[in-house]
């Protein structure tokens, strides 16, 4: 089948029938013309060499057709009408059509157009091709004709004279033709009547041409990206027939076989290239697949140890925060106030997610920059909701019964009013930490209303001028002192108005008047300055259901801001107000510093604001600083040292924090102490009574104290709490850490009273029954761990404590416990202060504990006469011994022969020489002797 645009294949390789196949296409073409030219010419569309020929030996038509085209070419022609052209007639006279024949050559040449023999008419036996010259010389006319067409006859005909070109036009023309319309129309050429479109074919060609022309240059370079470009209206095979056309206008005297072969080379060096080109693309593509499969595989392993790292990065962040809070870190959370002027150089170089915060002097481009690291930064555009969110999760541990306290620290202006409070007028979004944690505060206490009842109290005091003033009370004028937690119910402040809050109204309410209450002024620095320090407690006590007991406090500080007075201009009263706010700013300091050095005496008393945070930062409570900056480079020097306080801060360890919670088994335990108290007592007036039976009572020789706790303690509780608890029982729990009454201590409280039965028992005293015992100290000290920890450094005393010291201690007990008195110990044991008063507190309770009302075990009896016989022998009669003394204050008897109390009760029986004079004293105490 023909191709479509009139193209020989390419794939054919064999030469002589692509010759004869494009020499048939020429010559179809040839005819077609002529038909169009002279009128029929009654052969086939597609006639042999034969058939063409022999329409063309009488030279008629030639000349008729040169005449055509070139008016008068042939001025004379033969023409023999009453001869028919048909193959079966007879040709004419030779004369006749060889003058015509010669005419017509002639005229060709004149026209300098490819011309033929005339004997190429006259050949009986055409060889396949010998027809061509006659076909090229035809196909010239045409182009003649068609380029006087197009041009009118002016300028030089550049005619192609090859008779390749002339076919190669030829097919170009056929292509063209056979889709003239269509390219016309792409072209944007008027189509329509057979004329024009002979012109655009013209134009078309003449076109395409000099687009080939134009290109020739870089032929070799980029010849089909060139074509391409060119005229890419066109199919593909058209710019390939161009390509040819071009080649062979480039070489007008290359024959046709030249052409071709070159044509052949140039495909086979086109063929191998597409070969090496689509080997390339295959080894590129696989090349490119293996690379894609390998960075996909990377990217999956990149994201997942990105994962990975993200994962371990939040583990390691709270791992480090865990770290923080066993170490009782301050958590330091550093925030950077916006820049109120965009014009005005910052000071902040860089906050990072980590926490690290880089500044520099713009002043001084060439200082190093300085490099921070902090729990969180938040940079100035951090909205308070952000903030907060960071800070929510301590403020709920208040509620399961920690001390919190948050204060904000800065220069002033800086931000930390916004803060703590938001904005005067803030509602909303602006509110700052104290509403959202109240908020927050009571939204857990509902959430959890079904296991345990909150109570919520709050207190809002300022310190203006060290002196401490209550912000909700009806006087804010009047000062309050602070006192000590302890003695005040957990109170510091028990003078401030408490006030119970149910909702976040009355918070809200209770917070307008403090902040209405507090001092602002205006200075150079900032408009509302606050001049105090302000201290917004929450108390919160929550009753569990389950019986326990628990207690949080929230201390939030606004503090009032450093400020260098030359810049705040401030005079007078004013300056004043700066001085004090440095000044308690600066004993903060050296509180930070005394604790970060972990120095035995730390400044809490140097100013009011240390001793109201005392608690907070020296007790066990979580404290987070917000350590305020102004973004401006001017505050430059401010921000360096707001910034490096706080890092100061974020280095102390104050202990991990404890829980405020008292379980349902300690409440029990406390309850059944003082029950055995009462017991204790109500046994004491039993004996009372029972001796009053027996003797007359003496007035004055029992203490108001014991006849008031004898009075106070109802008989009954001491009958039922007996009947409950057998000494005997709780005794054996307690020395061999076996429990066998309904109450059992729990192990700790077992541990406690055994150290103080180790002290008690450790006393190198009088030969007991069973020999001298040795003196252990060991005991004392391997019982460190349990000494409870007193102030001012009681533990130390206590390590350092010796066998007298523990003598002491015993004979105190002894002393307390029965009332025996002991001259020279009863002042060493004055000396350790409150510390041993605390101990033999204890030692009274437990020994009572231990021991029941007055029993005494046979060691003790037998040690207690030990040290009686050495202070009678340390005291000579001269100088009576304590007990002595007492003895005859109380009117004592000597030990007598009377068997002792203890040993009726416990039924052991005990010689009466070995009752305890202790017994006897302890019995004397609440009867007068016998008489
Ligand atoms: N994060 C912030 N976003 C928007 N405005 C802020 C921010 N921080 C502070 N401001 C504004 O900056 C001004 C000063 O802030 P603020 O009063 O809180 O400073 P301060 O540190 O409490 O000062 P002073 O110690 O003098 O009381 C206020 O007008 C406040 O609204």
């Amino acid at each position: 089948m023909e191709d479509p645009c009139g193209i020989v294949p390419f794939r054919d390789n064999r030469v002589a029938s692509r010759k004869a196949e494009e020499a048939g296409l020429r010559r179809y073409r040839a005819a077609g013309w002529l038909e169009s030219m002279v009128g029929p010419l009654e052969i086939p569309p597609q006639p042999s060499e034969a058939e063409f020929v022999s329409r063309l030996r009488n030279g008629l038509v030639l000349c008729n057709l040169i005449n055509k085209i070139q008016p008068g070419a042939v001025p004379r022609v033969i023409n023999n009408h009453s001869h028919r052209l048909t193959l079966e007639a007879q040709p004419p006279p030779a004369y006749q059509y060889f003058e015509n024949i010669r005419n017509f050559l002639v005229a060709v040449g004149e026209l300098k157009l490819p011309a033929f023999e005339a004997s190429d008419l006259e050949r009986d036996t055409l060889e396949s091709g010998s027809t061509s010259k006659i076909v090229d010389c035809i196909l010239s006319l045409k182009s003649f004709h068609e380029w006087k067409m197009y041009s009118g006859g002016n300028g030089s005909c550049k005619f192609p004279k090859s008779p390749v070109v002339l076919n190669s036009s030829g097919k170009f023309f056929s292509h063209v033709t056979s889709s003239r319309s269509e390219l016309c129309g792409r072209l944007g050429m008027p189509t329509g009547s057979k004329n024009q479109e002979t012109n655009n074919e013209a134009l078309l060609i003449k076109t395409l041409c000099e687009r080939v022309f134009s290109s020739k240059e870089n032929i070799d370079q980029n010849i089909l990206s060139s074509l391409l470009s060119g005229v890419s209206v066109l199919p593909k095979c058209l710019f390939i027939q161009l390509l040819h056309c071009s080649w062979c206008l480039g070489n007008v005297n290359c024959n046709h076989g030249q052409i071709l072969e070159a044509q052949e080379k140039e495909l086979g060096g086109m063929k191998v290239l597409l070969s090496k080109m689509r080997t390339d693309v295959l080894s590129f593509h696989s090349q490119l697949q293996s690379d894609l499969t390998q960075l996909g595989s990377q990217v999956q392993g990149l994201s997942v140890s990105a994962l990975g790292y993200s994962r371990a990065m939040k583990e390691n962040r709270s791992l480090y925060n865990m770290l923080q809070d066993l170490k009782g870190s301050i958590r330091v959370y550093c925030r950077i106030r916006p820049g109120f002027d965009s014009e005005v150089e910052s000071s902040i170089e860089f906050t990072g997610d980590d926490g690290s915060l880089r500044i520099a002097d713009p002043s001084k481009p060439k200082d190093p920059q300085k490099i921070f690291q902090f729990n969180k930064v938040f940079p100035g555009t951090a909205t308070q909701e952000e903030v907060y969110r960071d800070t929510q999760p301590l403020i709920r541990s208040v509620m399961d019964g920690y001390n919190v306290c948050i204060f904000a620290y800065g220069q002033t202006g800086s931000g930390k009013t916004h803060t703590m409070f938001g904005r005067s007028d803030a509602c909303g979004a602006d509110l700052g930490i104290n509403y959202r944690a109240l908020n927050d505060l009571f939204e857990i206490s509902c959430s959890r209303s079904d296991a345990i009842k909150y109570e919520v109290r709050v207190q809002m005091v300022e310190i203006y001028n060290d002196q401490v003033r209550d912000l909700l009370g009806d006087d804010s004028s009047s000062t309050i002192e602070i006192r000590s937690c302890s003695g005040n119910g957990g109170l510091s402040l028990p003078d401030a108005a408490l006030h119970a809050v149910k909702y976040p109204e009355d918070v809200r309410r209770l917070m307008r008047l403090g902040e209405s209450n507090r001092v602002l002024c205006s200075t150079a620095i900032n408009q509302r300055s606050s001049r105090s320090h302000s201290v917004l407690t929450v108390h919160v006590h929550g009753e569990e259901i389950s019986g326990g007991a628990i207690y949080g406090r929230l201390h939030l500080v606004d503090l009032a801001g450093s400020e260098r007075v030359d810049k705040s201009e401030v005079t007078g009263e004013r300056l004043k107000e700066a001085q004090h706010i440095n000044r308690s700013l600066s004993c903060l300091g050296d509180v930070m510093a005394a604790l970060g050095q972990k120095n035995s005496h730390v400044p809490y008393r140097n100013c009011k604001l240390t001793q109201l945070l005392q608690d907070s930062l020296g007790g066990q409570a979580k404290t987070l600083m917000f350590a305020h900056v102004s973004p401006e480079a001017d505050s430059y020097e401010e921000t360096i040292s707001t910034l490096r306080f706080a890092q100061r801060v974020s280095r102390v360890e104050l202990g991990s924090a404890t829980r405020n919670r008292e379980s349902n088994e300690v409440r029990k335990l406390r309850e059944q102490v003082e029950d055995l108290k009462k017991a204790m007592a109500a046994g004491r007036r039993g004996d009372v009574q029972r001796s009053e039976a027996t003797t007359p009572p003496c007035a004055g020789q029992m203490s108001s104290g014991n006849r008031q706790a004898a009075d106070e303690t109802p008989n009954l509780a001491s009958k039922s709490l007996t009947k409950q608890t057998p000494l005997r029982s709780r005794r054996l729990s307690l020395e061999g850490g076996v429990s066998h009454g309904r109450n059992p201590l729990p192990q700790a409280r077992v541990s406690e009273l055994t150290f103080l039965l180790q002290i008690r028992s450790s006393i190198p005293g009088p030969p007991s029954e069973e020999g001298q015992r040795p003196l252990p100290e060991e005991v004392c000290f391997s019982s460190q761990s349990r000494i409870p920890r007193l102030e001012n450094g009681s533990r130390s005393t206590l390590q350092a404590r010796t066998p007298e010291f523990s003598r002491n201690m015993a004979a105190e007990t002894l002393e307390a416990d029965g009332g025996l008195s002991w001259g020279q110990p009863r002042s060493r044991v004055k000396d350790v202060g409150s510390r041993g008063s605390q101990i033999r507190k204890s030692l009274q309770t437990f020994g009572r504990l231990i021991n029941g009302d007055n029993r005494r075990s046979p060691r003790s009896i037998a040690f207690d006469r030990h040290l009686l016989r050495r202070n009678h022998h340390q005291n000579p009669p001269e100088k009576p011994s304590p007990v002595s003394r007492r003895q005859s204050l109380v009117s004592l008897p000597t030990p007598g022969a009377r068997a002792s109390r203890r040993s009726s009760l416990g039924g052991n029986p005990v010689p009466a020489e070995t009752t305890s004079r202790r017994q006897s004293v302890g019995r004397c105490l609440c009867h007068p002797p016998d008489s």
